[in-house]
């Protein structure tokens, strides 16, 4: 089969060729360095997602399913009661690692149903039927973030100038990726964008990560800080917004990388439409609008230190360090999953499309 750009991006996540860990890309190295971590222990899969080294909500997810799978192996018992108590406690801890990508419990509850579902079962073939579920989690992905390419390459035009923020390509899922999606599977085809990756601080995914994988494709990028996006816009340079999400709410309101909020208003008061890409599972029908999405405060090193050579405040000042916000669903063009292209009202239309 001929190889396509996404497949250079496929092995982000992984489980090891014996099925006792998990490997990872560490995506806090990149671009510099491409090296892979190894995860064998709660604590080793708990803070590579509490410390971003794999991120963006489906590779935690993927990473989570992967990482409960790995636990249990470890847990020592034929009794189903003890194993499903140690399994439980184990999902609790992965789960309280980052709060606002409904991907991360998504996957992990899967993962748990497999569980409760065969109480029948030896705790072997629990085994057995938890690493079905697991690589299944993660081949499913890479169908939706295709037909989400699909999708959203219907949206745009050959030469088009496109806006986005943080990093929601493959290596925030398995390939290809959601907003960045349409632009790898255009470049497929022929097509030429004209890429503006906003830097994303304070933790820059946009350029560690957007830029590197748009120009490893041969993608036109121009990476430009965050406060420069209302400038390309007024210039006639861009004619969409794609952007990623950490979960949607019922109404439509999307929880992204914190800036996502002021590029969305931006996107409007130029008329520019702004076009929210994820899969179906980050759609929390049970979350009724943004202002029930738990926004996860960060350190404020993150701010101050983290990428630079001296501290760039006294350790005295006070920092705010929100990882997400809601962008409010009345700025928002069209959400993309693989089921479609959803668009206003999204309380009715959501509802229909998840079909509740
Ligand atoms: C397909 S990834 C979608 C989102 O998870 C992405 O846009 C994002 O905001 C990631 O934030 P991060 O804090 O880097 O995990």
């Amino acid at each position: 089969m001929e190889k396509t750009i996404g497949d250079d991006y496929a092995d982000n996540v992984r489980l090891s060729g014996d099925g006792k860990k998990v490997i990872i890309i560490d995506q806090t190295k990149l671009p510099n360095i491409e090296e892979y971590l190894t995860l064998e222990t709660a604590e080793d899969i708990y803070d590579a997602i509490y410390e971003l080294k794999v991120r963006g909500a489906p590779a935690i997810g993927i990473c989570a399913g992967y990482g409960i799978y790995v636990l249990a192996r470890q847990i020592h018992t034929e009794d189903y009661s003890d194993f499903l108590q140690k399994f439980r406690e184990y999902k609790e801890y992965l789960d309280s690692s980052r709060p606002t990508a409904v991907n991360l419990s998504w996957a992990l509850n899967r993962m748990e149903k497999v569980v409760t579902g065969h109480p029948q079962c030896t705790v072997s073939e629990i085994l057995k039927l938890l690493e079905k579920e697991c690589r299944m989690i993660q081949k499913e992905d890479i169908k939706m973030c295709r037909a989400i390419s699909e999708y959203g390459l219907t949206l745009i035009s050959d030469g088009d100038g496109i806006l986005t923020h943080c990093n929601a390509g493959p290596l925030a899922t398995s390939r290809y990726g959601t907003a960045l999606g349409p632009l790898f599977l255009g470049k497929e085809r022929g097509m030429e964008f004209r890429v503006f990756a906003d830097e994303t601080r304070p933790l820059l995914q946009g350029a560690r990560l957007t830029s590197y994988e748009l120009a490893r494709g041969g993608i036109d990028v121009t990476l430009i800080c965050d406060n420069m996006a209302s400038l390309v816009m007024k210039n006639g340079w861009i004619q969409a917004c794609f952007v990623g999400c950490d979960r949607v709410a019922a109404n439509g309101d999307a929880a992204n990388k914190i800036g996502t909020s002021g590029v969305a208003i931006l996107a409007k008061y130029y008329g520019i439409p702004f076009y929210v890409l994820g899969p179906g599972s980050t759609v929390d029908m049970a979350c009724p609008t943004g202002a029930d999405i738990r926004i996860e405060l960060r350190d404020e090193q993150e701010i101050k230190t983290k990428f630079y050579r001296e501290p760039m405040a006294l350790p005295k000042v006070k920092c705010y360090n929100p990882a997400f916000d809601v962008t409010d669903h009345s700025l928002i063009t069209a959400i993309v999953t693989e089921r479609g292209i959803c668009y206003p009202p999204y309380t009715e239309n959501l509802a229909e499309m998840f079909r509740i």
